[in-house]
């Protein structure tokens, strides 16, 4: 578990302290995907650092499992450092080492395995990220996908209980940007690993996420399940982000429900609801006509969701509503 505790980081600038993290307190709970989402400066890295103490907090407290490492003098931090692995976007490969020497490093740098220990992990590390072919290939030989691998096979060598990936898949295109995903979730499942990860995009967050913190302007300004936070977001920042992964144009859906008759709804299905022919059912018992302005079913998760923007013409718009709502569907009116 990390525990932030009113946890503020200033940078000084030309003898000024500039903020970049304001008061923060936050809870990541042991063994959860935790998300954190935020423009361009918003304090993503910042906050992150701060849990291997590659930031020293200027305020606050930070514990992990329990313990305040807001202190830790230089062997406290050489064991939180391998309590805490790390992925970086442009991976951070050292060019002339072979990938299995580059996975071997961090245990070397610890100095406490046998060479047999290394030989034997790094072999199990490349066989679960899937280069067993590729072990005495030098970064330059792989694709940006393969260096992604190594650096989360390098990262995990030491057994880390968190791992931080600060933009993992910001350098990928998207169908590598999936497999390197689904390789964190599986390793999220198998070894129960906490990973916290910075992204801008929500789309990874919905993928992979429990739980995401929306991050703007060095502060948390939302947070809670990726489900709530997707479907109902709250925040400005959130919406905008939402919108984006949606590929949703404002203005262009603005003018659509202008066009629309009557009442507009947007209804959210979550789960099983998700497939079941309620419509058609609410339509006949209610009498309302309906018609479909936008709609979308996809994953959050392995959790399966659906939006759909409805028009509403006649009947009974409350025996609808209700209707929809004793079937566990959320019902947003729009107009
Ligand atoms: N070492 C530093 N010295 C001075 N200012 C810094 C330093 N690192 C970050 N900052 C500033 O702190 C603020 C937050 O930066 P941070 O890198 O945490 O944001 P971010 O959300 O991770 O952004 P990005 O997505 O661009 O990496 C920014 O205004 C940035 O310019």
């Amino acid at each position: 578990m990390i525990e932030f505790d009113q946890v503020q980081k200033s940078y000084q600038v030309g003898g000024r302290a500039i903020p970049a993290l304001h008061a923060t307190s936050m809870t990541i709970q042991a063994g959860e995907v935790f998300g954190i989402v935020g423009h361009s400066g918003a304090g993503k890295s910042t906050l992150v650092r701060l849990i291997n103490l590659l930031e020293r907090p200027s305020d606050g407290r930070i514990r992990v499992d329990g313990e305040n490492i807001t202190d830790y003098g230089a062997d406290e931090l050489r064991a939180l450092r391998r309590k805490v692995g790390m992925i970086f976007q442009h991976f951070n490969l050292l060019s002339s080492k072979t990938v299995a020497d580059n996975i071997a490093f961090p245990m070397k740098l610890a100095g406490n395995y046998s060479r047999a220990e290394i030989t034997s992990r790094v072999a199990e590390l490349l066989a679960r990220v899937g280069l067993g072919d590729h072990a005495d290939k030098y970064p330059s030989q792989l694709s940006g996908g393969q260096k992604q691998r190594v650096g989360i096979a390098r990262a995990l060598a030491c057994r880390p209980a968190i791992l931080l990936c600060d933009e993992a898949t910001s350098a990928l295109d998207p169908q590598t940007t999936q497999s390197v995903l689904k390789l964190l979730a599986d390793i999220n499942r198998e070894l129960g690993l906490t990973i916290v990860l910075i992204t801008h995009e929500m789309d990874v967050v919905r993928r992979v996420c429990d739980r995401v913190a929306v991050m703007d302007a060095g502060r948390v300004v939302e947070m809670g399940s990726v489900s709530d936070v997707f479907l109902h977001p709250q925040h400005p920042t959130t919406r905008d982000f939402v919108f984006e992964s949606e590929n949703i144009d404002r203005s262009e859906m603005q003018q659509d429900l202008a066009q629309a008759e009557g009442r507009i709804l947007r209804l959210t299905f979550r789960g099983e609801a998700t497939y079941k022919p309620l419509l058609g059912q609410v339509a006949r018992d209610s009498g309302v006509d309906f018609s479909i302005l936008s709609g979308r079913i996809d994953h959050i998760k392995d959790t399966p969701y659906g939006q759909l923007t409805l028009s509403l013409v006649g009947g009974d718009l409350g025996v609808a509503m209700s209707a929809l709502e004793a079937a566990e569907v959320h019902v947003e009116v729009l107009r």
